[in-house]
């Protein structure tokens, strides 16, 4: 369902070319819930908005849902939903519910097909006493879910978040995370997300990709990742100590398909 080939992106900061993604190849099989892990710059955003179609990759290619984000991002935008934890998609004076509507023409959802989507998921993600608030009066938490409904207001195949628990306190985390789970257990959605919050990767991820400067470091199971430091008790204290010693760290080949290989880092 994604699939990238030696996948790269530079930036030019004043004149000089800055390289923020590597030889990134990996796939992502249709109803994988796969997390992204990294340090901060490490190259995840850049990454995902390359798979979004935001930015065009220097080297390399990206497939998802079988067409070319740089190329197809229009017809990509009808198979895919898109959330950024940091930046709303909504509009900030409208209610929720005239943001939804707008969504609705941008995406040319059929009328009667977003009705019974839209109730499905103001239901479970209970949005109902907020859809006449306009957005710049809802909480962080229900601005969350009302950037979660316009992204599966269309029913894409793949879901793609970038950090949708940045910020949230632990009940409106904790249904995050729930309404996502059983998104991807019922009906299939192909998710990717990345986030610094390993509560959302152990509670949802069966597969953790660890990007670190902007290369491939980790692609395996969250038991993988917690066997590659032993002797440390909690996730957290894993991660930190692959983060402190990942300018020592190689970057490795990166798994294809997943429950195929061990676990490729040394930490
Ligand atoms: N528009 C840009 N112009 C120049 N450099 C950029 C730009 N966007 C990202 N970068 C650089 O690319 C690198 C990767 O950034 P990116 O935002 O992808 O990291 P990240 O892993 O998402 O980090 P974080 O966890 O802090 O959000 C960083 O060095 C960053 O400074």
């Amino acid at each position: 369902m994604i699939e990238t080939m030696s996948l790269g992106r530079d930036f030019k900061v004043r004149g000089v070319v800055v390289p923020a993604v590597h030889d990134l190849t990996f796939g992502v099989a249709a109803g994988e819930f796969v997390g992204c892990l990294g340090p901060n710059g490490a190259g995840k955003s850049t990454t995902i908005k390359m798979l979004t179609g935001i930015l065009t990759p220097t080297r390399g290619r990206a497939l998802v849902a079988g067409l070319d984000p740089a190329r197809q991002r229009k017809a990509l935008a009808r198979r895919i939903g898109v959330v950024f934890g940091q930046r709303t998609t909504l509009w900030w004076d409208l209610p929720l519910r005239d943001s939804f509507e707008l969504v609705r023409l941008l995406y040319k959802v059929d009328r009667n097909r977003f009705g019974t989507r839209l109730a499905e998921l103001t239901e479970v993600l209970e949005l109902g006493p907020f859809l006449k608030t306009p957005v710049r009066q809802l909480s962080l938490g229900q601005r969350m879910r009302g950037d979660i409904t316009a992204a599966l207001l269309h029913d894409p195949e793949v879901l793609v978040l970038d950090e949708p628990t940045i910020g949230l306190d632990v009940v409106a985390k904790a249904e995050v995370r729930s309404f996502l789970a059983r998104l991807n257990a019922d009906r299939g959605t192909t998710v990717l997300l990345t986030t610094h919050d390993l509560g959302d990767v152990e509670r949802l991820c069966r597969r953790v990709l660890l990007i670190d400067h902007g290369r491939l470091a980790f692609d395996g199971s969250v038991a993988e990742l917690r066997a590659l430091v032993p002797g440390q008790e909690s996730i957290e204290d894993v991660v930190a100590h692959l983060y402190l010693s990942s300018t020592r760290a190689a970057p490795r080949t990166p798994r294809r398909t997943p429950d195929a290989d061990p676990p490729t880092v040394t930490a």
